[in-house]
């Protein structure tokens, strides 16, 4: 018999996870429900899914696993509707939630049907929102986690692990209250500084535009993530809030000591804040083993002159390799430009590296 595997939430997750277990396993009916039609539809005519139903409960019970794909506080009540409903027995339940103290306990429930949850969340995204924006190699070398309580049989993790090891991603067990702390420090409360910075550029905007025209390379870098779901953040933030709050504390107090440095005019301690998290940052493990960049980008220096884009996208089509985002960060009269290119994938970075090296284009890793 087919492996019947229910999607429910057609966006940026849901339509890549798709994408990825339909690559791996052809055979495997894939049934996709989301609560926006427009969703629906557009999942189905790019044949991410093969079904398509207009409720949980048309597929639930037939369903051999069920991967909740919507943000973190619909997954919890999609969760309690499913308790309430029949499901195939030893079936497997997942989500991919950012947070899994909530969701992981409301999951406990459905041990009494004779159904496993399994907290998942892999560790690779986008700012971008929606089934176009999904990605077949989104989650290639990322973490993958999962957080299987005490009460899952093994076999039931590695069944789960097996179906979603066609994203190749890298797969670790946390337990809930540990992944929910990491992923407050490395992802959710970047997130908040982030949008507090775009916040503080635009109350500055107001008095005087010409600030915002003025933001550049290291601004929007650092606050591309501000662009991402404000409904998706909203529950991260509602489900992380007690690691949240103590990291709001400390980093409280780590500003006050750089505004004592800055009063001070303590040039040694103002150095050291520097190098030692420049220190830091560099030892962080490298895009090849997969930590934390989903992205593969490159930065090529252009000289400024028309039709240098168009120059370096034939060279890349020339050679077979895809784009799937450029941007150009600096372009003043008279000096270089530099071009910001995504690819899809390491070996798409390297052959375009390569490519352009050939023709005389300087390139560099980006950070
Ligand atoms: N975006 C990322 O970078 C990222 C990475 C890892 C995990 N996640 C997690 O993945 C989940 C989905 O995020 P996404 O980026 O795919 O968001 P998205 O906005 O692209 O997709 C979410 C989809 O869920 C649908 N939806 C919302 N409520 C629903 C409901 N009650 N029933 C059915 N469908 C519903 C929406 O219509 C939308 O199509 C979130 O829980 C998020 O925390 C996101
Ligand atoms: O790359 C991005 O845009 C992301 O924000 C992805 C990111 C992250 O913080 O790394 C965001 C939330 C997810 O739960 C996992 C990944």
């Amino acid at each position: 018999m087919r492996t019947r595997i229910f999607i429910i939430g057609l966006g940026l997750i849901g339509g890549s996870l798709a994408l990825a277990i339909k690559k791996g396993y052809p055979e495997a009916i894939i049934v996709g429900y989301d609560i926006d039609p427009g969703a629906r539809r557009l999942a189905k005519s790019l044949q991410i899914i093969d079904e398509s139903v207009t409720s949980v409960s048309e597929a639930a019970s037939e369903a051999d696993t069920i991967i909740l794909s919507t943000p973190v506080d619909s997954s919890i009540q999609i969760l309690k509707e499913l308790t309430n409903l029949p499901l195939k027995k030893g079936s497997v339940i997942t989500d991919v939630g950012s947070t899994k103290q909530t969701i992981v306990e409301k999951g406990q429930q459905l041990l009494e049907k004779g159904v496993y949850f399994i907290g998942g969340h892999p560790m690779a995204g986008s700012h971008k929102t929606g089934v176009e924006a999904s990605r077949e190699h989104l989650f290639e070398n990322a973490f993958y986690i999962l957080t299987p309580t005490a009460d899952v049989p093994s076999a039931k993790v590695i069944q789960l692990q097996n179906l979603l090891k066609v994203t190749q991603a890298k797969f670790i067990q946390l337990d809930p209250k540990t992944h929910d702390k990491f992923a407050g420090l490395i992802s959710h409360f970047p997130h908040i500084i982030a949008s507090g910075l775009v916040h503080q550029m635009t109350k500055l905007g107001e008095q005087d535009p010409l600030v915002s025209q003025l933001a550049a390379g290291g601004f929007r870098d650092i606050t591309r993530i501000a662009s991402a779901s404000p409904t998706m953040w909203r529950d991260i933030l509602l489900h992380n809030q007690e690691t949240l709050l103590e990291m709001l504390g400390e980093w409280q107090d780590i500003m006050k000591e750089v505004e004592s440095m800055l009063i001070d005019k303590d040039e040694e301690k103002i150095y050291a804040y520097f190098s030692d998290a420049k220190d830091a940052r560099d030892q962080l493990p490298s895009k090849k083993k997969g930590a934390l960049l989903p992205f593969y980008d490159l930065f090529v220096d252009v000289p400024d002159h028309p039709g240098v884009i168009s120059d370096v996208t034939a060279l890349l089509a020339e050679a077979n390799i895809s784009i799937t985002n450029i941007r150009i960060i600096e372009a003043r009269e008279d000096i270089m430009g530099v071009l910001r290119l995504s690819f899809r994938s390491e070996d798409d970075l390297t052959l375009a590296k390569e490519q352009l090296k050939v023709h005389m284009y300087e390139t560099y890793d980006a950070p």
